[in-house]
């Protein structure tokens, strides 16, 4: 299924919004090669819009029609409330052949589809921050009009910055959201909470942050190259009658497990609503 990395190269790939989610992409994406020309961004903040030309050198449009007339993958990037405005203010052909990508929290293909017009070739992404040190993890799920040849483009667009799965049916796509899109805000409020508590305990602030932020990279690379789960990692730090023990149990009492099942749920079921809400 996927595009060699040539084809990537020879489309034009072009993002409506030029907020944080889309410089996350771009900057990826410049870092991996791609030639800045063959990269568009449409953004009517003219700050945004001059930072993005001079930090990337790629083509910046104030108008998302001049953007649209000029690429075959279109990445829609603006807040999910804004989606419906922009697609339905679009001029396009129901047979140009064009792949809409669409990173928007909750918006469903069928939704698009509709604003769109006709049949068209949507991809529906969920990547997440990290995207801008190529340390991205992106949910894709691509509707029936997709072809075999956009599926590999829109996974070779986002594999530029990250990690890419697919998966089979949209409902999931609101999981991915709660797990990996809304994620790193997790993982960055333990760190907050972790150097706040490190401080309390007398260390300097800077020596916490440091001692955490490895901390915190150390225990996700582990994880990623060791065949043993999270799970068995965190018992081979826990020695019995040791520190750690203290610390988990702490955690265990404050059911810890309940409070993330309830964050995550919180997270899907407001990409279900913004759906219901956004989508009509
Ligand atoms: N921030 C995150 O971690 C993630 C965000 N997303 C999704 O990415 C999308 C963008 O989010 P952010 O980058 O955080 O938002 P943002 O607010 O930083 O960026 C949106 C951009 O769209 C521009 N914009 C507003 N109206 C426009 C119009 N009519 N035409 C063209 N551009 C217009 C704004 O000026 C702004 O620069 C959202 O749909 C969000 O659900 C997806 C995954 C993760
Ligand atoms: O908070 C949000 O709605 C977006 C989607 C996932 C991460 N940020």
């Amino acid at each position: 299924m996927r595009l060699t990395y040539a084809a990537m190269k020879n489309a034009t790939i072009g993002f409506i919004g030029g907020g944080n989610m889309a410089r996350s992409l771009i900057g990826g994406l410049c870092q991996s090669d791609l030639p800045p020309a063959s990269l568009h961004v449409s953004e009517p903040d003219e700050t945004r819009r001059q930072a993005l030309q001079d930090d990337f050198g790629i083509s910046v449009h104030a108008d998302n029609q001049a953007l649209v007339d000029a690429c075959e993958v279109v990445v829609l990037a603006v807040k999910p409330q804004q989606l419906k405005a922009v697609i339905t203010a679009l001029q396009s052909r129901a047979d140009d052949g064009k792949l809409y990508l669409t990173i928007a929290a909750g918006i469903r293909t069928d939704s698009l589809q509709q604003w769109l017009g006709g049949e068209r070739s949507i991809v529906r992404a969920m990547p997440n921050t990290p995207a801008l040190v190529q340390s991205g993890a992106t949910g894709l799920y691509a509707n029936r009009h997709v072809t075999e040849t956009q599926k590999g483009l829109a996974e070779s667009i986002l594999r530029a910055v990250g990690l890419t799965v697919w998966v089979t049916e949209e409902a999931q796509m609101d999981a991915v959201t709660a797990l990996s899109g809304s994620g790193p805000a997790y993982f960055f409020m333990v760190m907050e909470m972790m150097e706040q508590a490190a401080v309390k305990l007398g260390l300097p602030t800077e020596t916490a942050r440091l001692l955490t932020l490895q901390t915190a990279f150390g225990a996700a690379r582990l994880a990623l190259e060791i065949e043993e789960d999270p799970a068995q990692l965190r018992r081979n730090v826990t020695s019995p009658g040791g520190t750690t023990e203290q610390a988990i149990q702490a955690l265990a009492d404050h059911d810890i497990q309940q409070m993330f099942e309830q964050a995550l749920q919180a997270a899907h079921d407001r990409a279900r609503e913004l759906a219901d809400e956004l989508g009509q």
